[in-house]
């Protein structure tokens, strides 16, 4: 497990090189791995660069991810080759990529639950999607099926929006048997998408839940994205009584914040949301990010930063404070934090595909570090106090932002490395340039 945040370590990161002192009472030879633990829909991305009126012709909608039927796809696809408009096809899913993130940043295991075709033609997509992802994402548990995987046309206009067209294959039939629990239970977290909800009649709605009752058993947190808007819009109630029964932490751009809550204003948003579950981080394009959550009244630490106005004055001023959830405090407080854009964004931005995936993959990674940290230095006094995270939420938004940036630079949603190595501080290096 890497250091969170590529940041100079107070406390004794990676766990071997600790105090002397320490080593005395409680000597770790080797420190106890943590892995997280995903569901997805196995789906390959095919990217293309369309206009606008290819997007409506094919009864597409704009910024949305829908599912089309074979002949659709048949069409689609047709059209795309003949016009010789694919620029990029690689391994894609929300979970897989944030998983894939994780495994590289943290260059730790991830465990991804999903289908995979039982016969694998080299070249085919499902064969892409196996060479694409990182060797740190354990796919052993996925159940083989007999037919192919899915396929997001990604279709990116002018503007940079992304619009996803999926035409699913088998990847909504993984069966709740193929959950392994004891993954699941022994995990950092458990993190799934609102996608999985929209499955029909095939199983994979059944096997996140059985996923969902195998954390809640265990006390492991649950993590879910949003997915898009149109999806919450739909109905916005169910998303609120689902992220107030299962989930611990929620993951949403402002789009979709404005669906399920009602509010445009982002800072707005994530206090309605607050009352749902316990951390949120709510990514707004252009416009950077915020996270808010909870934390001990009497361990509250005040933030060095400017103080920042907004529809919550000077909301960010306990944004140096550890994310906690409100069972492990006896005072629960609301905190709130927001960042502009890494270096304000990258020069050329030719889309945003998986932008909002890189920061999840950055919060899920301070979540393990710290659940690591405990597992092999329970006596540190960075746990005399439980917290869902290594880091405050000042720093976790440092660090989900620039690995957004790091996404947003280099064209694809799958990260092809950790980040640089000569950032070993964000603060002095890179950050304060
Ligand atoms: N146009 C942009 N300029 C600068 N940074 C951006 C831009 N779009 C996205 N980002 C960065 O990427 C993060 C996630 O982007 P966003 O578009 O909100 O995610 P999603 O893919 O979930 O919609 C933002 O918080 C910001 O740091
Ligand atoms: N599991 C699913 N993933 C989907 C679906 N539609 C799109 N996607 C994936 O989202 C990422 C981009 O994420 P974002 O951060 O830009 O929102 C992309 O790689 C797609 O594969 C879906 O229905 N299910």
């Amino acid at each position: 497990m890497k250091f969170p945040g590529q940041r100079k370590s107070k406390h004794y990161f990676p766990v071997e090189s600790r105090d002397p002192l320490t080593n005395e009472l409680n000597p770790v030879i080797q420190p106890r791995h943590t892995h997280i633990t995903g569901i997805d829909q196995t789906l390959v991305d095919i990217e293309a660069h369309v206009d606008e009126e290819f997007i409506a012709r094919h009864g597409l909608k704009k910024g949305n991810s829908m599912l089309i039927d074979d002949a659709a796809a048949h069409v689609l696809y047709e059209e795309l080759q003949q016009q010789n408009l694919i620029t990029e096809e690689f391994a894609g899913g929300t979970i897989g990529n944030t998983l894939h993130n994780y495994s590289t940043l943290a260059d730790s295991r991830s465990v991804m639950f999903g289908v995979m075709s039982r016969n694998i033609q080299i070249g085919s997509y499902a064969y892409r999607y196996l060479c694409n992802t990182s060797s740190r994402v354990d796919l052993n548990q996925l159940q083989p099926v007999d037919g192919p995987i899915g396929r997001c046309f990604t279709l990116v206009t002018e503007c940079g929006e992304r619009t996803f067209a999926i035409s699913k294959g088998c990847m909504d039939k993984l069966t709740p048997e193929y959950i392994d629990e004891n993954l699941v239970k022994t995990g950092s977290a458990l993190v799934l998408t609102a996608y999985l909800m929209r499955a029909g009649d095939d199983p994979i709605t059944d096997a996140a839940m059985t996923a969902i009752h195998y954390a809640h058993e265990a006390d492991v947190p649950v993590v879910l994205t949003l997915g898009t808007r149109f999806l919450i819009e739909q109905d916005p109630q169910f998303w609120r009584d689902f992220i107030a029964d299962h989930v611990t932490v929620l993951a949403m751009n402002e789009e979709e914040a404005e669906a399920l809550t009602g509010h445009a204003d982002p800072l707005l948003a994530c206090d309605q949301a607050l009352e749902w579950c316990e951390l949120i981080l709510c990514t707004a394009g252009p416009s950077g990010l915020y996270m808010a959550g909870w934390t001990e009244e009497d361990s509250k630490r005040e933030t060095s930063h400017m103080l920042l106005p907004g529809a919550i004055p000077e909301f960010n001023q306990y944004e140096f404070s550890r994310p906690m959830t409100r069972a492990q405090c006896e005072k629960p407080m609301k905190v709130y934090s927001h960042i502009a854009p890494f270096m304000g964004g990258p020069e050329k931005i030719s889309n945003t595909n998986g932008a909002g995936d890189g920061a999840l993959s950055a919060l899920l990674h301070d979540m393990a570090a710290n659940d690591y940290h405990k597992l092999n230095l329970p006596q540190s006094r960075k746990h005399h106090i439980s917290g869902l995270c290594y880091s405050s939420f000042a720093q976790i938004c440092k660090y989900a932002n620039r690995v957004s940036y790091e996404v947003l630079a280099q064209y694809s949603p799958r990260l092809s490395r950790g980040l640089p190595e000569r950032e070993d501080s964000l603060e002095e290096a890179y950050w304060e340039r």
